[in-house]
């Protein structure tokens, strides 16, 4: 297994206060990873620090076959890190078409690159929309677009912060539905999610984070098994 990305010893935090202390943590090419955790255990930190929106007081980010641990966030999106924040953050005052025409590109030669009739295929929802605004839709579709909007940047890797979060439970199944139909097309993808089934269903891998620190990882197989003792990492 090729790894894609590849992140050790990270430390990360804001100013002088440290949240994360000392990440290893790598996803394989086609391999899909998630970071679970309480809230403000440092997920979102990890996701940031790998981006390059944070920025990291130690250790190593390698992505794509490149040291990525010094660059800002703009450089990692273009080397193929596919960035889906938390809250969505779709352009509001432009429609879906060019919401989504705003970020395409296909850097790395794509064989079947995100075109926007993919990106509607993957989402019928999104082509209903096409010429509303972004301030016009439901927080769903809004999601949806979040997640257009990245794949439309051709990215090797998707990140993915709380992707259904707040969402109704019918709009969440669609979104996995979708991100399982990404899978299928080898896509790799760092998931953050509260969702331990659906989490289950789509990853190969899991990390639980704790104050900063690796506290258990394993296989689908293995939390399965363990499901106690995750459920309590996470409080559930
Ligand atoms: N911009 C910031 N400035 C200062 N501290 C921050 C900032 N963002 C997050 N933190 C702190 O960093 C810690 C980790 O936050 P982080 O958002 O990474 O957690 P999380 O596991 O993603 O949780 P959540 O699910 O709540 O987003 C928390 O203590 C949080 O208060």
């Amino acid at each position: 297994m090729t790894a894609l990305l590849r992140i050790e010893g990270l430390q990360a935090g804001y100013g002088a206060s440290r949240v994360l202390h000392g990440i290893d943590l790598t996803v394989g090419d086609g391999r899909i990873v998630t970071l679970l955790g309480k809230n403000g255990m440092g997920k979102t930190t990890t996701l940031k620090s790998v981006m390059g929106l944070v920025p990291k007081q130690a250790g190593s980010v390698q992505f794509a076959g490149r040291d990525t641990t010094r660059m800002a966030a703009f450089e990692t999106a273009r080397l193929g890190l596919g960035w889906v924040p938390e809250g969505r953050q779709v352009f509001p005052t432009l429609t879906v078409q060019e919401n989504l025409l705003a970020t395409a590109a296909n850097r790395h030669g794509a064989a079947q690159p995100f075109t926007l009739q993919r990106v509607y295929d993957f989402f019928p929802r999104l082509a209903e929309r096409a010429g509303n605004l972004g301030n016009q839709l439901s927080g769903g579709e809004q999601q949806m677009l979040a997640i257009g909007r990245a794949l439309m940047t051709n990215p090797r890797l998707l990140i993915l912060d709380e992707a259904t979060e707040g969402l109704a439970p019918l709009v969440r199944a669609e979104i996995w539905r979708v991100l399982g139909a990404l899978r299928a097309t080898g896509m790799a993808m760092l998931v953050v999610d509260k969702n331990l089934g659906a989490l289950m269903e789509l990853a190969d891998q899991h990390v639980v984070l704790e104050k900063g620190r690796i506290v258990w990882q394993g296989d689908s197989a293995a939390l399965q098994a363990d499901r106690a003792t995750v459920q309590g990492h996470l409080g559930i």
